[in-house]
């Protein structure tokens, strides 16, 4: 890896700043540190849960819930050519580039004042993994995998009804292929480093919500 050369003296800040190359990695805080950020990823398929039980999890441990896909599409919304970009990946199922979707996060995270924090779809591949860590020097405290059967997945997001471009089944058919080739690869990788807690998502959601509440009092 290269490491960008510090901008001469008397260099003019715009330069510098060009000089100065992508952000500078954070280097992680100490574990006894009450500033230090915690993170859960909650990750699984496409309609597999996610949101349903992270918005339980609030209700019940007021922990903050950021979900990638609903900053992106509040991004979406701002009338940018980057929101636009961000609006025709998502209605194509392609996962956006990572410095779009971190320093959304670092911004939630920062305004959020908490340091506990529930991220919801992400990290999505190796780019979204490797960036995040680098960038924020956080790496997860544990990963929920909220595991689903594609069928089932397909119908509750068929009869979603949020008015979301990304739920009908050509794209539907997409985010699946993404899922297992770019972001299971994420999941095995936490998994061989023991952080992964795998929960059956094939159930009624009240179900589902007593397993991970009692993995969730651990964190
Ligand atoms: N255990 C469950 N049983 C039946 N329906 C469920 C269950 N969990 C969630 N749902 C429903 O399935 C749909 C998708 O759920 P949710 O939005 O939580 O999934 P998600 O994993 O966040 O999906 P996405 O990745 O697309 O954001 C919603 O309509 C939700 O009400
Ligand atoms: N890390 C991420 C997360 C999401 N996206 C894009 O948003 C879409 C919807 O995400 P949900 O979590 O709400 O299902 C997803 O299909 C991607 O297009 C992303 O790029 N990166
Ligand atoms: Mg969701």
């Amino acid at each position: 890896m290269t490491v960008a050369e510090p901008p001469s003296a008397g260099c003019a800040p715009a330069a510098a700043a060009e000089l100065a190359g992508p952000p500078k990695a954070t280097p992680p805080k100490a574990k006894d540190d009450p500033t230090r950020h915690k993170v859960v990823f909650v990750l699984g398929g496409p309609g597999s849960g996610k949101g349903t039980q992270s918005a339980r999890l609030v209700e019940e441990f007021g922990v903050a819930h950021l979900s990638a896909g609903d900053l992106l599409r509040a991004h979406m919304k701002s009338g940018s050519p980057e929101g636009q970009m961000v609006a025709d990946m998502i209605k194509n199922g392609q996962i956006v580039p990572s410095h779009v979707t971190i320093s959304l996060l670092q911004r939630a995270m920062d305004e959020s004042g908490k340091h506990k924090f529930l991220i919801d779809g992400f990290p999505r591949n190796e780019e979204n993994r490797a960036s995040f860590e680098k960038q924020t020097g956080i790496s997860p405290e544990f990963v929920l995998f909220f595991d689903c059967p594609e069928e089932v997945m397909e119908r509750r997001l068929l009869g979603r009804n949020e008015g979301r471009t990304d739920d009908n089944i050509e794209t539907i058919r997409k985010r699946f292929h993404v899922f297992i080739d770019s972001s299971m690869p994420v999941i095995q990788y936490y998994d061989a480093l023991g952080k992964v807690a795998r929960i059956n998502a094939d159930r009624p959601a009240e179900e589902v919500y007593t397993e991970v509440r009692r993995l969730f009092m651990e964190f």
